[in-house]
């Protein structure tokens, strides 16, 4: 099938640049887990992967986490869903700098090398702006520091008001949206 141009994550026209919003976490700031008990970054999570994002310059994050038994699909190899879980949290944090609240869209992965056990993956995400609510994002997955590039991803987020967390989630009240709003 052919999918629309809209839903692609390769921009269809100019977009906006982004703006790192003025309350933004400085460089370097370690994120809170924005959810205690999320898969991807919550630390009550028995078997999640307790990714630790930090802000980076303009609008980008870097994220950190390793791989464990936890996480394979192969025997000693990370699970490709898992891989894009830690993508999809890293991409998700962007809305931390640009304090909007947004969800995935659209996820375009690239594997381009296996993920041992016992790696720690190294991941980062830049925003490059905005068409309307979309909003289109880059990663990447680097098996240490400068290491070989694992992965690679295309997005789309959608921003939606905050009220959708409410609406289609449990656990959370209209109040704690408007507080997160306020100081995600
Ligand atoms: C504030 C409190 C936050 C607390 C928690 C923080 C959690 C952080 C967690 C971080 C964890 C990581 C993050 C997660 O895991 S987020 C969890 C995974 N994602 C979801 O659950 C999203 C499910 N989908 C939806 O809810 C709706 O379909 C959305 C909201 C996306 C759109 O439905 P809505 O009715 O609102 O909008 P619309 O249909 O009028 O479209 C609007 C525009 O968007 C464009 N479009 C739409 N869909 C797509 C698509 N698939 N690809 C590309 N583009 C798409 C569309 O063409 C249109 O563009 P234009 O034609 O206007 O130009």
């Amino acid at each position: 099938m052919i999918e629309p141009p809209t839903r692609s994550a390769t921009p269809q026209r100019e977009l906006e640049p982004p703006e790192r919003h003025p309350e933004a976490p400085a460089p370097g700031t370690v994120l809170p887990s924005h959810y205690e008990n999320c898969v991807a970054c919550g630390p009550s999570h028995p078997t999640g992967l307790r990714l630790v994002s930090t802000a980076g310059p303009e609008v980008s994050i870097s994220g950190e986490f390793t791989v464990t038994a936890d996480h394979q699909g192969a025997p000693g190899l990370a699970h490709g869903g898992v891989l894009a879980l830690a993508l999809d949290e890293t991409l998700g944090g962007l809305s931390w700098l640009l304090r909007r609240p947004m969800v995935t869209g659209r996820l375009e992965t690239d594997y381009i090398r296996p993920v041992p056990v016992g790696t720690t993956l190294f991941l980062t995400a830049r925003c490059l702006g905005f068409a309307g609510r979309r909003m289109y994002a880059k990663a990447v997955g680097r098996l240490g520091p400068e290491g070989s590039v694992a992965l690679r991803a295309s997005a789309v987020f959608v921003v939606v008001p905050p009220e959708h967390f409410v609406e289609h989630g449990t656990d959370m009240t209209t109040e704690q949206v408007h507080d997160y709003e306020v100081n995600p």
